[in-house]
């Protein structure tokens, strides 16, 4: 299937007025507590400037499609191509852009719809600068409010672990320059006092969602106050783990007073009803194709599967990681995924005693242990990380070479997202999956996630059958299994 765009080409919708003509869309709407909901937002006279079969173009080379509910024609937000297009904005926000060439996509088409005060649904690959889309309309919004230092939150950011929570923080904290956009981050596993103190100066919290409903009910935080919500990696945080955190936490700030904000890069239908519920007409903005597709991996990563037995996985994983780690002088960076916590301890250990400079992460870990232990592999101290899928989602670790599947993950999206660890911000990356035969009732979506990339389909793979269930897992998503290898619980956790 050749490359197309929602918004067809010119001849098929209405021109693009100029900026005279007709200010991109935004209204005012002054909230009960005073806040405006939306802020107004027109195109920048250098992007009005720019002829509409640029715009097309642009469109149709990303393959972006944008539905917008309330109205056809969604060439009224026309994307930003460039860095020089963003609005005004009072303090140096836009510094810290200077390092990057120019917007990707995801951020140029979201952050019209952001600015304008927009509920959007933005779907793009795993590494395309999502944070900073959901993220600099936040810091902006912020800064141009009249408030001066907020007494409450205005903003929440709720994502499915600490260490993407804390990711989230590092990014806003390096663009926040005033106590109008004061960050804190808060997620358990650690004490809760320095949270409730830093939480008194707080305008943006980016949180897990069971520290953050527990403040809550204590009264620690009152939110009130909050009109940007963002739920990053949307489908996790609406699937059945978090789906009751979630909308006790935004009972105190009802949709029609918040705009919501939900990024991911896997939307599966089971999850759309729900999201609808907590938005007000969503634009759904998608990146690379049409959503209601099956999940897509980052094309940029070369996906190889390996049919194998069980009792071969360790042996062809010490096989891999020697051949990548020994001989070099500088070892690439290999993040190798398990799905239970006592098989990522197994297997740490091997690697450990195979003379790899090794590191692990899961919810066995204390919080302090799982920062430590991501740090050395981010500084390089460590260049295997063994991890659950509590590492699956978000995170953004430098030269990832590689992503090895030991063990296939619940479901094909968490699949995406794994590998989506490695191939980020335009580089390429490898991703190997040793899949077995408990894994089959798998093999028709991840056939369909490898041809969908143009990676090869292993005949053995075909083996084991090619139609999609329609229902993967009762817990979509789910990061890890508490249970032992031989599977007498079945509990599954979260991150709170
Ligand atoms: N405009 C840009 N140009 C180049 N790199 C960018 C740009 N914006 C963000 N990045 C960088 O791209 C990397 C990936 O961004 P980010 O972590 O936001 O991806 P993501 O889309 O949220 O990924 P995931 O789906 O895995 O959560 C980060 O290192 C970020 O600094």
């Amino acid at each position: 299937m050749g490359k197309r765009s929602h918004l067809e080409p010119t001849e098929q919708r209405p021109k693009k007025k100029s900026k005279s003509e007709k200010p991109a869309k935004a209204s005012k709407d002054k909230q009960e507590n005073g806040d405006e909901k939306t802020t107004s937002y027109s195109d920048a006279s250098a992007l009005s400037a720019i002829p509409q079969s640029e715009i097309d173009s642009f469109l149709t080379e990303n393959v972006i499609k944008i539905s917008d509910p309330s109205s056809p024609d969604a060439s009224q937000f026309r994307p930003i191509l460039s860095f020089d297009h963003l609005p005004k904005c009072d303090v140096g926000l836009y510094n810290q852009l200077k390092s990057f060439p120019a917007p990707t996509p995801i951020q140029s088409t979201t952050w019209p719809l952001l600015f304008a005060g927009r509920d959007v649904i933005g779907i793009a690959e795993t590494g395309s600068g999502k944070t900073l889309g959901f993220g600099l309309p936040c810091l902006k919004k912020l800064i141009d409010s009249k408030s001066s230092k907020p007494s409450q939150p205005k903003a929440v950011i709720i994502s499915p672990t600490r260490e993407l929570a804390m990711q989230i923080y590092d990014q806003l904290v390096k663009f926040g320059h005033n106590e109008k956009t004061q960050v804190t981050c808060i997620y358990g596993g650690v004490g809760k006092d320095e949270q409730r103190r830093a939480l008194q100066k707080a305008a943006i919290v980016v949180a897990t969602p069971g520290r953050l409903k527990d403040l809550q009910s204590d009264g620690s935080i009152d939110l009130g106050k909050v009109n940007y919500l963002v739920l990053d990696e949307a489908d996790r945080m609406l699937d059945k783990g978090f789906e009751q955190d979630i909308k006790d936490i935004v009972k105190p700030m009802p949709v029609s007073r918040r705009q919501t904000v939900m990024f991911t890069a896997t939307w599966p239908r089971s999850v759309r009803d729900l999201a609808a519920t907590f938005m007000k007409t969503p634009v759904t903005v998608t990146i690379g194709g049409d959503p209601s597709a099956d999940p897509r991996a980052n094309t940029r990563i070369k996906q190889v599967v390996e049919v194998v037995d069980g009792r071969e996985k360790e042996g062809r994983l010490v096989q891999l990681l020697t051949k990548s780690q020994r001989g070099h002088q500088s070892p690439e960076k290999v993040l190798v995924f398990c799905l239970y916590k006592k098989e990522a301890m197994r297997i740490e250990n091997l690697i450990r005693n195979k003379g790899f400079a090794v590191a692990g992460i899961h919810g066995d870990l204390n919080q302090s242990e799982r920062f430590r232990n991501l740090d050395a592999f981010k500084k390089g101290n460590a260049t295997v990380l063994i991890a659950t899928d509590v590492a699956a989602r978000g995170l953004d670790i430098p030269n990832v070479k590689l992503v090895i599947n030991v063990t296939f993950p619940l479901t094909v999206e968490d699949y995406v997202h794994r590998i989506g660890r490695t191939g980020r911000a335009g580089a390429e990356g490898l991703a190997i999956t040793m899949f077995t035969e408990t894994d089959k009732g798998l093999s028709g979506g991840l056939i369909n996630v490898l041809k969908a990339a143009k990676q090869d389909v292993p005949e053995d793979l075909l083996k084991f059958g090619t139609t999609v269930k329609k229902k993967q897992h009762d817990v979509y998503g789910a990061f890890y299994k508490d249970v032992d290898m031989d599977k007498t619980a079945t509990k599954i956790t979260f991150d709170d």
